[in-house]
């Protein structure tokens, strides 16, 4: 099949958080099945400054009422997909995808609108002709729409796919400060009472298909606690909906082989992993020792990852005999609890405010737990990482986590890691507690248990192979 898997950031190339990870893997995943799938994404001003690409074509343009966008087509390669980037310097050359590390930008809007056309006419362009156009998350969410609405035979026989990576950003804005779609009268009815159109939403309403990035939360999804206010979209295409867990990449991941860590092991033997956490002590600033047990958690700091309900138990928490990690950047009220309660305990809590791939890594080595207590989580990707490097994961039981991690008072023999239900402090407090006292009182226990994680596989093929049957699914029956 021909793929056209449309998104706003891939590994290597740009990244922000996990939607970039997928961004890469699938897509390679997929190769390897035989598809020919090509990348499209915005040309970054970080990617401007690293390959300083020549024009793929002749200058390319988009009207749109009396407003005409000029741009330009990039190509390069990773890992053999062929990856075409929209060049329009006005929109993409700025310090930050989304944001100025402060704000988000305020023509988000109008920036992905053109994005999600110009990767049309880019496909146009080349003359690819894709079977599928993939898209991903409310800056891609409306292609399918623009298909839709395209007057030429190109697209006549493409289908949609809307991939939901995150419902919770959904691209709501004022419909009158989006110039590049004011013109389309189509879209009155899709406009809120507020003026406000929501690409989301569009994206539910246009696509062939849908699906979430794990099946717990496909089906969270159609409930009204877990569909971010888009119940009623979500049950009108229930017929159209499911889930397919992501992957993990092992071969970045891979505790035996990852340049990042001054040891490497296996679940064989897991020595170099002591070694991982000495140089991690050290790094953090915090007392080497064997003995205690370190817990880190990675992650952007918002809402989603649980901190609502963790940070007002962080003093209980450190109470205990242990280490805590926290890296990650976003929301500033976050970090300043965090390092206010770093400050009130040096030896026992460290914040770094910081975005580091060899820090991820050396994390995912050297704790012997990770903490991921998400309000919600519609796959994760750091707890399968962690299961990979033998690190147990402490998770609440929602979205992917609940797909991708057992619990030991549920499962005993099977138990991968700790998982607790309601989104509360004690909650969570319980469940830290329950992890703790296993780590002090079932060493050799413990041992078996990161084995078994260590061993536990989430593959991209897999991930692939249920993707290029929704593909099939997508397709125009003749
Ligand atoms: N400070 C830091 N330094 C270095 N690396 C950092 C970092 N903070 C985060 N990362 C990296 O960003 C990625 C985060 O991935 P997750 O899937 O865990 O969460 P995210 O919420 O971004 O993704 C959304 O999309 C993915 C993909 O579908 C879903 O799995 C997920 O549930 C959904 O919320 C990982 O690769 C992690 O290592």
């Amino acid at each position: 099949m021909k793929i056209l898997f449309v998104v706003s950031e891939v590994e290597d190339l740009a990244k922000t958080g996990g939607l970039a990870d997928v961004a890469k893997s699938l897509p390679m995943a997929l190769r390897a099945l035989g598809h020919d799938v090509r990348i499209v994404k915005p040309y970054y001003r970080q990617l401007a400054e690293k390959f300083n690409l020549e024009n793929l074509t002749e200058p390319q343009k988009l009207v749109s009422g009396d407003k005409e966008y000029r741009f330009n087509i990039k190509r390069l390669e990773l890992e053999s997909v062929p990856v075409y980037c929209i060049d329009y310097p006005d929109y993409f050359h700025r310090n930050g995808l989304y944001s100025d590390g402060y704000e988000a930008f305020g023509d988000n809007a109008e920036r992905f609108a053109f994005f999600s056309a110009a990767a049309l006419q880019a496909a146009k362009a080349v003359n690819f002709q894709p079977d599928v156009i993939h898209c991903n998350d409310w800056h891609t969410a409306l292609c399918p729409f623009f298909v839709k609405q395209d007057e030429s035979e190109f697209f006549a026989r493409s289908r949609t796919l809307f991939t939901l990576h995150n419902g919770a950003y959904q691209g709501i804005h004022k419909f009158a400060d989006i110039p590049f779609i004011r013109p389309y009268g189509e879209l009155a009815s899709q406009i809120d009472s507020q003026g406000n159109l929501n690409y989301l939403r569009m994206g539910l309403r246009y696509a062939d298909k849908i699906n979430a990035v794990s099946p717990n939360y496909a089906r969270e999804l159609l409930t009204p606690l877990g569909s971010h206010n888009l119940y009623q979209d979500f049950q009108l295409r229930a017929n159209d909906v499911s889930g397919i867990l992501n992957g993990c990449d092992y071969q970045q991941w891979d505790p035996a082989t990852d340049k990042f860590l001054p040891k490497n092991y296996n679940s064989e033997s897991l020595k170099g992993k002591a070694a991982c956490k000495a140089a991690l002590q050290e790094e953090a600033g915090l007392p080497v020792n064997d003995k205690v047990p370190l817990v880190g958690m990675l992650c952007r700091l918002t809402e989603q990852k649980g901190f609502g309900y963790l940070l007002p138990v962080l003093s209980q928490l450190l109470q205990h005999n242990v280490q805590l990690l926290v890296i990650g950047t976003g929301d500033p009220v976050i970090s300043d609890v965090l390092e206010f309660n770093a400050s009130q305990h040096p030896d026992k809590l460290v914040f770094r405010n910081d975005f580091s791939t060899r820090i991820a890594h050396l994390l995912e080595a050297g704790c012997d737990f990770f903490l991921m207590p998400s309000l919600f989580e519609p796959c994760g990707l750091n707890q399968m990482y962690s299961l990979a490097y033998g690190t147990i994961p402490i998770v609440r039981a929602v979205g992917g986590l609940r797909d991708t991690v057992l619990d030991l008072q549920m499962l005993p023999d099977q138990a991968t890691g700790f998982m607790f239900e309601a989104p509360d402090s004690s909650a969570l407090l319980n469940c830290v507690r329950r992890a703790l006292l296993f780590y002090h009182e079932y060493p050799q226990e413990f041992i078996a248990m990161q084995k078994r994680a260590m061993r536990h596989r989430f593959t991209w093929y897999d991930a692939a192979l249920n993707y290029q049957a929704l593909y099939q699914h997508c397709l125009p029956m003749d």
